[in-house]
């Protein structure tokens, strides 16, 4: 039986089981089961042919932002409208076949945009080019998945569902577990709150089925089985996902204003340049991108010139990002902004920056 024969029959199995108390043990293990065959499937195959690699191109810019969706949900023309590239779009499936990259300039940030072919059901089988967008959503800071919103919301439940069997989580944090194979000493299980979902046994049973004895397990968090599961396969991306849905110009304001109250979501059109400007903005947001701007003693910020950086950045990160020896050369820094009390204020090298701070560094 091959790979996907065995997926498939887990996947009966457990649609035709029960979900209670006595079968609680017994689904785990599928799902451990299920994890590991469809985890055989992300690795290269030795014979060459499809290797499930991503398309050719160079990540670049401050953040990588990946186009994902069905076929002609307005993918490219959406990267034809925000960015200075041109990718073809046309009112049959299929039109894009290979990866296009262009930039988007926003607030100083070059944001890389990636045009992908659309993906259909079975996609992480191998259907389509799918497992090459997959791969490539992979390397995203963010996901961006579009919808065509005159299309039943199963499409975008779909979609999860490709890239969640890949892998691929989508705002969701990583499971608070800690976890360590060990050379010997049995398993050590401990939590530091109560357990509703999952218990020692249960623990055992799936680190089994990966072949582990030895371990330290300490869950931090109340999680599942397949919260466990992702850790032990430590192959897992958590990536932020905002669900674009385009051709807004096509449904009624009553339906759009539904959709928009969404979490996670924003309503665009793509072909009427609607809403764009807010997706810019959520956008940024979505990828925790902050601007900073540094300013010498005696001359005025130089607001044209901001440095891109990530939320939860330090004082210490605005001086890497200008000189890999200037932390070491820092005396203290003064910050006007939002991140201190006074204006400006004098701060250490572990001080956290907020988006359109002004920095001033002040060295030994
Ligand atoms: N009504 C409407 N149509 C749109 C909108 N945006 C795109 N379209 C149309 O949708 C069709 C598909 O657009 P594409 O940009 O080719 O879609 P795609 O997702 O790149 O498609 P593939 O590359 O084939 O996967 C084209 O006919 C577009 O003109 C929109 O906002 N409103
Ligand atoms: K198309
Ligand atoms: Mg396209």
């Amino acid at each position: 039986m091959g790979i996907l024969e065995k997926i498939s029959e887990i996947e009966k199995e457990i649609a035709r089981t029960q979900k209670n108390k006595a079968t609680e043990y017994h689904l785990g293990l599928l799902k451990a089961k299920l994890a590991k065959y469809r985890s055989q499937l992300l690795e290269p195959s030795k014979k060459g042919g499809d290797k499930g690699e991503g398309f050719d191109v160079l990540k670049s810019g401050d953040a990588r932002v990946a186009l994902i969706g069905f076929p002609s949900v307005g993918k490219s023309t959406l990267l034809s409208t925000l960015t200075h590239t041109h990718s073809e779009a046309a009112s049959y499936e299929f039109t894009t076949l290979t990866c296009i990259p262009g930039v988007i300039e926003y607030r100083g940030a070059n944001i890389q945009l990636l045009d992908l072919p659309g993906i259909i059901e079975g996609a992480a089988q191998g259907k389509g080019r799918g497992r090459q967008v997959i791969a490539v959503a992979r390397t995203a800071d963010l996901v961006l998945m579009m919808l065509d919103a005159t299309k039943p919301y199963v499409h975008r439940q779909l979609l999860e569902k490709e890239l969640e069997s890949v892998g691929i989580r989508l705002n969701k944090p990583k499971p608070n577990i800690y976890f360590k194979v060990k050379k010997g000493g049995g398993l050590s299980f401990n939590s530091t709150c109560q357990l509703t979902k999952i218990d020692e046994k249960m623990v055992q049973m799936i680190l089994h089925e990966y072949k582990i004895f030895n371990a330290e397990v300490l869950f931090r968090e109340d999680c599942t089985p397949d919260e466990l599961i992702d850790v032990i396969l430590a192959n897992r991306v958590y990536l932020p996902c905002l669900y674009v849905y385009n051709k807004i110009d096509q449904i009624s304001i009553q339906e759009v204003d539904r959709i928009a109250r969404q979490p996670h979501s924003v309503v665009v059109s793509c072909n009427m340049k609607l809403n764009l400007d807010y997706l810019l903005e959520i956008l940024w947001e979505y990828l925790s991108l902050i601007r900073v701007y540094t300013k010498k003693p005696g001359q005025p910020p130089d607001f044209d010139d901001g440095l891109i950086l990530r939320k939860g950045v330090t004082v210490e990160h605005v001086c890497h990002s200008i000189h890999r020896t200037l932390a070491a050369q820092l005396k203290y820094a003064l910050v006007w902004g939002t991140s201190t009390k006074y204006s400006p204020q004098r701060v250490g090298i572990n001080h956290t920056v907020n988006d359109e701070d002004v920095v001033q560094l002040i060295k030994k």
